[in-house]
């Protein structure tokens, strides 16, 4: 695999990743039906040294799914660190602590659970939906992603049809989805004809009392 990317004009390679403040930095759209965007570009500095951490310490997988008739590749390497599991590197450590002081979770469902994509080019992707809490997908939830490496563009769209909004997610930036979002609404990673380097996100969920 190659893991050249455009490392950042302003990061340093050696530095340590850090964060920056969320609050008064962070910025809402709110979507229909009581669904929202949070966005908070450069949360993460010296994320070139983050990218670099995780796409070489985590224990990558390549998901095959039935579709049809046949088992394919999912478009996408994969890897999960469920409930209590040591997250691969510190910041994303300090990154969970962060999220639950700054949104205030109350008790059973504070951010816990992280899941990762690596997208390697263009081609990875991941199609049109709403992530689940637990089995059921009837309540209102959050789930706050970090993004390292090359830009790709967050896809959402109301699940009943509607327009499409897109939002860039670059290289440290934070995106949160929470009210209504993965009820009301479907997100994606489309595809990209465009030559872009590989790309790492970290989705922080919480988990829910059965
Ligand atoms: O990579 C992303 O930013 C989104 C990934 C995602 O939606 C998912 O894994 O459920
Ligand atoms: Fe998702």
């Amino acid at each position: 695999m190659n893991l050249d990317f455009q490392t950042s004009l302003f990061d340093d390679i050696d530095a340590d990743p850090e964060l920056e403040e969320l609050p008064g930095t962070v910025e809402r759209t709110m979507l229909d039906a009581g669904a929202w965007v949070d966005l908070r570009p450069g949360w993460v500095t010296n994320s070139d040294a983050l990218f670099e951490r995780l796409a070489v310490d985590v224990p990558w997988h390549a998901d095959r799914r039935e579709m049809y008739d046949r088992v394919v590749d999912v478009p996408r390497l994969v890897s999960h660190f469920g409930s209590g599991a040591a997250y691969p590197d510190t910041v994303l450590t300090r990154a969970q602590h962060a999220l639950n002081d700054y949104y205030g979770r109350p008790p059973g469902q504070v951010f816990d659970t992280a899941g990762l994509c690596f997208y390697r080019t263009g081609d990875d992707s991941v199609a049109w939906h709403g992530d689940r809490v637990g089995r059921t997908i009837d309540r209102d939830t959050m789930v706050a992603i970090v993004s390292v490496g090359a830009a790709r563009t967050l896809s959402l769209r109301p699940k009943g049809g509607g327009e499409t909004l897109r939002f860039p997610v670059g290289h440290g930036d934070l995106v949160v989805m929470g009210g209504s979002c993965q009820r009301t609404h479907e997100h994606a990673i489309l595809k990209t004809k465009q030559a872009v380097g590989p790309r790492i996100s970290v989705q922080f969920r919480p988990v829910w009392p059965k």
